[in-house]
């Protein structure tokens, strides 16, 4: 293996500690941040996110706040949840936790949350201000892949990117934030050809696929920079093991660098998660916003 492992863990424990630093002080002012999670059903991968993001919440400072609802709750249930939440002034961030059961329109709920206070930034005000440049609120997962490159690489102006995955939570948002970095940008989905062609093309290669170790050695530019999103649970020797979309060993003997999993992006996303409730806070109260923990 010759690439550096970017560790996303110890990473996201310093923003969460820069979250936390900010917290306790607006806690002088008598202000604390509350961030409310929205759950439909039982689905049992969303549990343990859930849980984790609830122990850090608690962690920085925050006011958790959990609602549970039904997995055959309806939508006017689910929008009056919503609408209790938008109104609590205790409540700066409100997550909803997907995907929702199939019943359930989950556009129409999302764009029911309030855009200030929508810390994953999938509203529709919220993605429009991210394409046209303007202040918005970024969505976790792509704005904390985001940070870790900057670390790693500083500027990116003029660096070929390839993002594999066209999701509205995922992909799409890490392109346009590639974008305004000056990157260029390549999104790539199921129905590119030559996917790893275009994938060589990459100094900087994003996975967000939903397809364990799907992406291979051969496919990566040695010494690029590889962002491995996903997320699988794959059976092993009887016991459930996570792995990323990328194929680990293989690609670290190529890339420059790479983000194992667990360990890498996820552990960002809910840092990041901290740091959009952060901030939305501030901006509620009219108060300077926190440096460094925006795009
Ligand atoms: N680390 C974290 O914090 C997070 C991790 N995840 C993980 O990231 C992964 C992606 O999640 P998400 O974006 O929600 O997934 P979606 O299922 O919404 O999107 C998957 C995308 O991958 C594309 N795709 C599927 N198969 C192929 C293929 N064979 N070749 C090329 N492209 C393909 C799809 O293309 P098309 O549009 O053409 O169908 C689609 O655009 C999952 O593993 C998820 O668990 C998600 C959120 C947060
Ligand atoms: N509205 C909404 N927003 C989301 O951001 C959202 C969502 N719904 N639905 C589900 C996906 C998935 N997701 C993860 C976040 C963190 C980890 C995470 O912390 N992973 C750790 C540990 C995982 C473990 O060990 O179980 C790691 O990769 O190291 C995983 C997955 C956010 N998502």
């Amino acid at each position: 293996m010759s690439a550096k492992v970017i560790d996303g863990k110890a990473f996201a424990a310093r923003v969460r500690a820069q979250v936390a630093g900010h917290v306790a002080g607006l806690k002088e002012r008598g202000i604390v941040p509350g961030l409310a999670v929205v759950l439909v059903g039982e689905d049992p991968a969303s549990q343990v996110y859930v849980r984790n993001k609830g122990k850090m919440t608690v962690e920085v400072g925050m006011h958790g706040i959990e609602r549970r609802l039904p997995a055959d709750a309806t939508e006017p249930e689910l929008l009056s949840v919503i609408a209790a939440l938008n109104a609590d002034p205790a409540v700066h961030g409100i997550l909803v936790q997907l995907p929702l059961p199939a019943h359930l329109d989950a556009d129409l709920v999302i764009n029911a949350i309030d855009p200030a206070k929508d810390v994953d930034g999938f509203h529709i005000s919220n993605v429009g201000l991210l394409g046209t440049g303007q202040k918005a609120m970024v969505p976790c997962t792509p704005l904390g892949s985001l940070m870790l490159l900057r670390d790693l690489l500083g500027d990116l102006s003029g660096l070929e990117a390839v993002v594999v995955g066209r999701s509205n939570i995922v992909g799409k948002p890490m392109a346009q934030l590639l974008l305004a970095q000056n990157c260029t940008v390549t999104l790539a989905h199921s129905r590119t050809r030559s996917l790893p062609d275009v994938c060589r093309r990459a100094d900087i290669l994003v996975a967000a696929v939903g397809r364990p170790r799907m992406i291979r050695g051969d496919w990566v530019k040695p010494g690029a920079t590889v962002i491995d999103v996903g997320i699988n649970r794959v059976e092993a020797e009887g016991r459930t093991r996570l792995v990323g979309d990328v194929d680990f060993d293989s690609v670290a003997s190529v890339a420059g660098a790479i983000t194992p999993v667990p360990g890498g992006v996820g552990p960002m996303t809910i840092a990041c998660l901290l740091a959009n409730t952060l901030t939305a806070c501030c901006r509620i109260h009219g108060l300077a916003e926190p440096e460094g923990l925006t795009a």
